[in-house]
């Protein structure tokens, strides 16, 4: 989706018209983008950020539940008693909030450091029963990071984005690798349209664990969707089997 730079409201109101349009389809999984509630308008987060994340959470965990699907609900700008954090919310089909994950590696190019709080901890969770893995944006860049997900036994990596339109080549490379070499599945989420600084790359896309391309979407907003057959995953890890094979202790 595209975002409106510094407008909650408005994106409440476009996300809710395309979750509806998605779950029509009765998907078992949606994902939304990064900061999709405010975009990066970072100097007004104090004005703008999600006290607690409570509106989003009642948001999107009535949509869970009407619906009856699983909601990797990208991240938002999330104030907290110590600061403001960019952190996903994830509800299952009860809609329950069920995973939450803050951005590991704040983004210096985009000046994350300088307006948000990162996290500290690991975006792991649990959707029907499949152990999944959560991260952001310039966190893909980071590949010990999503193999320290891995070796807990996450078999999809889902990824929310504002991934800028000129390292889109960067974008696809990244989330490719990060597919074949975790021999997981990746389903990435990343925002289109612009910004006061920014053209976004959108390229939402499904990675199998071979590393082929199940869907992709263009440049303009979409609703992409595909499927996910986890049997791949497992045949695949046990065909090539890099989890045992790896020599960690030899690593640092
Ligand atoms: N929002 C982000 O974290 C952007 C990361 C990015 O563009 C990159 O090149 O890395």
């Amino acid at each position: 989706m595209d975002i409106a730079f510094g407008n909650p409201e408005a994106n409440y109101s476009a996300a809710e018209l395309k979750i509806r349009e998605a779950a029509a389809e009765a998907p078992d999984c949606l994902i939304l983008p990064e900061l999709w509630t405010t975009g990066y308008d970072l100097t007004r987060l104090t004005d703008i950020a999600d006290t607690d994340g409570g509106i989003t959470k009642n948001f999107i965990s009535s949509l869970a539940k009407e619906y009856g699907i699983n909601i990797v609900a990208g991240s938002i700008a999330k104030m907290n008693s110590d600061g403001i954090t960019n952190t996903m919310l994830v509800f299952n089909r009860k809609g329950e909030l069920i995973g939450e994950y803050s951005k590991l590696h704040l983004f210096g190019l985009m000046e994350e450091h300088l307006y948000l709080q990162p996290g500290e901890s690991k975006g792991l969770f649990t959707l029907d029963g499949v152990s999944s893995a959560g991260v952001i944006c310039y966190d893909i860049r980071f590949p010990e990071w999503i193999r320290a997900h891995m070796t807990q036994g996450a078999e999809v990596l889902f990824v929310s984005a504002e991934w800028p339109l000129p390292r889109l080549s960067h974008w696809r490379a990244l989330l490719i690798s990060r597919a074949i070499e975790n021999q997981c599945y990746v389903v990435a989420c990343n925002r289109t349209g612009t910004d006061p600084a920014n053209t976004f790359a959108g390229h939402s896309m499904i990675i199998d664990p071979w590393g082929e391309i199940v869907c992709e979407a263009s440049e303009s907003e979409a609703i992409v969707s595909g499927e996910l057959d986890l049997d791949k995953v497992r045949s695949i890890r046990q065909q090539i089997p890099i989890f045992l094979d790896r020599r960690p202790h030899l690593y640092m």
